[in-house]
């Protein structure tokens, strides 16, 4: 768990920089209150940022013959100030903006027994003095509550370097990586960060304190001539924080990490008085100092290229939370007594230096690819649903932008070859897909065409290669004329007038190149090749034709029935989802992709029956334009019949009317051939008329089956992606099963555990109890831990004295893991 941990905290160099404001590093100074404040050394302005210091030229402990007095400017000066009002200074501001994304570092530099420890950490053992760091995931967790429309994710780790060497002070605990491994900083380009160092998942004030104060009793503690229990080595305890949108499907995301540094004391060893091994410690102290103290000269002068951060562990471990994109804040611990002057100085100095330091914070944001991934089909979603709508506005609900079916494609093959035959004048443009898949059939239809006159050309002449001179010279001396006509094709052949016994006869070569031809020519025939093939015979469909008229009859009147089939299929859909046994894929398929296999497994009836109606469709509307064109004709017709008739009608008149014995009008046989002529039309008019009518009336039939199938067959898809890649699948079995657990049902066993046992009443009296300060409840819960703990190592410290090893703390010093995350682990 730890290494995904680490993996997936890539604190990203490539950060956009959302403040590219520069800034220095803030620097602080904090006092060791004294009663020996050396009144006439120290002088702190009104202004709370000058400390000024005054040295007497002929006092024996004179650091610089030159100088006697020194002015230091700093962002504050903290002098008798409480703790909560240090962190208000210090630490608050750079919290705050770690949680927005910044990285920041608060550190604490100075003498030995100048309040580094009581700064950082403060006393564990008293609330209201507690120091930065607990209040600072104080503050983390209280604002991750309050920003409720993020996400928020902390993690923590405890380093430790001591005499070069690196440890982690979490290792002890039992959720930490167990394997011995030497730990090393690495930077990856990602920032810098400490291979093999434990990072924990926090989930609030409490477990956060119970890292920090099983950090601190993991601390070396040695022995020291100025300060007994001063420590000896440098800490960097880190908050790893994780922000991402709750409210958005927003693929950005923040991180940030606040490093937050007790300095080992910066004393110079002569005064120490130090012998042996504490001798070495504060050998390593003076030189990894010294080494910061260099890095930081660097930083400070903008010509300098290259920062010696390498030369120590903890200039490596710093390299990225001094400077760079980070907001830095450094607090200066003091003494106030004259004893102390010259390492005060030294102090004051360091700081100063440090205030040079520029900085560039910048947001550390990143975008979460599979985030990214479902917003843009979210997207897609959206803008198909108003395509839809827009759509069906502008009276276009029957346009699909699914992928074209056969039967589309063919349909579409069909206009194409109208057009061409000049039947039809223009092509209906729906989509843009449409119109792709009509140039495609444009080319189709060129190709056989280009196919058939091959094949014509084929069949008339025998063809013979125009590089094979053997078999021309063969042609030429049969007395069969050559004519190099060029190329067909483009294949080098030469085409010569076959002899007509070749043509008739049927020799076994041209006749096998004729039946070749035949083949391919059914290869190649525009029905077979568009979909217009039926589906089980394989012959082509004949269009319009009567046998058709009578399926399209029973089609449509059973189509009832075929819906009942399409029932019975949906009632035993979840019997045959259960069977089919094919694991779910880690992300669904394209829908594209997806729906033809449905079309080809659960939907192949819906589909068959569409496919059918359409077909069905089709031949109507073939029909109705053969009636509108015989019905014009005829209407042409009868005009002109009415036109002549009338011209008949005039010249009768003009040259005098035959009237017979009866008193009747006689006409000429050309008149009555005119009279019974528009008859017929008439007769054959109004027919036409009424089958195109019902033709008609059928087609409207027809398409509104056509519809429902298609959404029939669309629910159908919908419901089944769902459950094969949507629905987890043990929702499903929950829902299937009705078992216990059902929506809105809490299990019976998990109600049990909700009660309260005695160690749970004890601790919510105990909890009541401290309510008065509710705040403080944490980290007294914390501290009560921590002391437990320190109790048992005790005894088992006593009981078996160890060495410590690097990398880990030896198992000897394993303390007890707070209880909270054993029982979370
Ligand atoms: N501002 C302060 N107010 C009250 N007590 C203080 C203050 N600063 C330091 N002390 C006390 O001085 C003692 C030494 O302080 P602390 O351990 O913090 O020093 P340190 O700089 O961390 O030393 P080391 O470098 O050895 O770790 C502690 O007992 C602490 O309580």
């Amino acid at each position: 768990m730890i290494v995904t941990v680490l993996t997936n905290l890539t604190f990203s160099k490539t950060a956009l920089k959302m403040s590219a404001r520069s800034n220095g590093v803030s620097v602080f100074v904090r006092t060791r209150p004294s009663v020996n404040f050396a009144q006439d050394l120290i002088e702190y302005l009104p202004d709370q940022k000058t400390i000024n210091i005054h040295m007497k030229k002929d006092t024996r402990n004179v650091v610089n013959n030159q100088q006697s007095d020194w002015a230091f400017k700093m962002d504050g000066v903290l002098h008798n100030v409480s703790q909560s009002h240090v962190y208000e200074m210090t630490a608050k501001n750079v919290v705050l903006r770690a949680l927005d994304g910044y990285n920041g570092t608060v550190m604490c530099y100075g003498q030995t027994g100048a309040g580094k420890t009581y700064t950082m950490t403060g006393a564990t053992e008293n609330y209201k003095q507690r120091g930065i760091i607990p209040r600072a995931l104080q503050q983390i967790f209280r604002e991750t509550e309050e920003r409720s429309e993020q996400a928020f994710t902390v993690w923590i780790s405890f380093l430790e370097i001591y005499n070069e060497t690196l440890f982690d002070l979490l290792s002890t605990l039992p959720d930490a990586d167990s394997r011995d491994s030497q730990m090393a900083i690495v930077d990856d380009g990602n920032g810098v960060r400490v291979k093999g160092l434990s990072v924990h998942l926090t989930n609030n004030e409490e477990e956060a304190l119970n890292l920090l104060f099983e950090g601190e009793t993991n601390r070396i503690i040695a022995s020291h001539a100025l300060n007994k229990n001063s420590s000896r080595s440098h800490c960097i305890l880190t908050v790893y924080i994780e922000s991402r949108s709750r409210t958005l499907s927003n693929a950005k995301y923040v991180t940030s990490k606040l490093n937050l540094v007790d300095l080992a004391g910066s004393e110079r060893l002569g005064k120490t008085g130090s012998e042996g091994q504490v001798l070495r410690e504060a050998m390593y102290i003076n030189k990894s100092l010294s080494f910061l103290e260099q890095a930081i000269i660097a930083l400070a002068d903008h010509r300098r290229d290259h920062i010696p951060f390498r030369q120590s562990k903890l200039t490596y471990a710093l390299k990225d939370s001094l400077g760079g994109n980070c907001n830095t804040v450094l607090v200066a611990n003091i003494y106030e007594e004259a004893a102390q002057i010259e390492e005060t100085l030294s102090t004051l100095r360091f700081a100063t230096r440090m205030k040079c330091v520029q900085t560039e914070p910048a947001v550390n944001e990143h975008i979460d690819p599979v985030l990214q991934v479902k917003k843009l089909e979210m997207e897609i979603r959206q803008l198909k649903n108003e395509l839809a709508i827009h759509d069906s506005l502008a009276n276009r609900s029957l346009v699909s932008y699914d992928a074209m079916s056969d039967t589309q494609i063919a349909d579409i093959n069909f206009q194409v070859h109208r057009y061409l035959e000049g039947t039809t004048d223009e092509i209906e443009i729906v989509n843009i897909r449409q119109i792709q898949e009509v140039f495609a059939q444009f080319k189709v239809v060129l190709h056989q065409q280009e196919q058939e006159i091959e094949a014509k050309i084929r069949q008339k002449y025998t063809l013979i290669d125009r590089s094979d001179s053997a078999a021309i010279a063969a042609a030429v001396k049969a007395g069969h004329p050559v004519d190099m006509v060029g190329e067909v094709d483009g294949q080098g052949f030469g085409i010569g007038v076959a002899p007509s016994a070749a043509k008739h006869s049927g020799s076994s070569i041209v006749s096998a190149k004729k039946a070749k031809m035949k083949k391919g020519k059914e290869m190649i025939s525009p029905g077979r090749k568009d979909g217009l093939v039926s589906p089980g015979d394989g012959k082509e469909v004949e269009m319009g034709s009567l046998s058709k008229m009578y399926q399209l009859v029973s089609s449509t009147k059973d189509l009832e029935s075929k819906e009942h089939d399409v029932h019975s299929i949906e009632s035993h859909r979840s019997e045959s989802a259960c069977k089919d046994d094919h694991s779910r894929p880690n992300s669904p398929p394209p829908k594209s992709e997806a729906f033809e296999d449905f079309k080809s497994e659960r939907g192949s009836e819906i589909n068959r029956i569409l496919k059918e109606n359409k077909s069905i469709l089709l031949e109507k509307r073939k029909k109705v334009k053969e009636l509108m064109d015989i019905i014009n004709y005829t209407k042409e017709e009868i005009d002109s019949t009415k036109q002549a008739l009338l011209a008949k009608k005039q010249d009768r008149q003009l040259q005098g009317q035959y009237v017979n014995e009866e008193g009747e009008t006689v006409i000429d046989e050309e008149e009555f051939d005119l009279i019974m002529k528009l008859k017929e039309l008439k007769t054959s008019y109004r027919s036409n008329y009424d089958a195109l009518r019902n033709t008609k009336a059928e087609d409207q039939y027809c398409q509104r089956l056509v519809e429902q199938c298609r959404s029939r067959l669309l629910t159908e898809f919908e419901s089944w992606y769902n459950e094969s890649y949507l629905i987890p699948e043990e929702v499903q079995n929950a829902l299937r099963d009705r078992g216990s657990i059902r929506p809105g049902m809490m299990p019976l066993n998990r109600v049990l555990a909700l009660e309260e046992d005695e160690q749970e009443r004890f601790e919510r009296l105990h909890q009541e109890l401290l309510s008065s300060s509710p705040g403080s409840i944490s980290f007294y819960n914390a501290h009560m831990r921590t002391q437990q703990r320190k109790h048992c190592f005790r005894a088992r410290s006593q009981a078996q004295p160890q060495r410590k090893r690097a990398g880990v703390i030896v198992p000897q010093m394993k303390n007890k893991p707070p209880s909270i995350l054993l029982s979370s682990s």
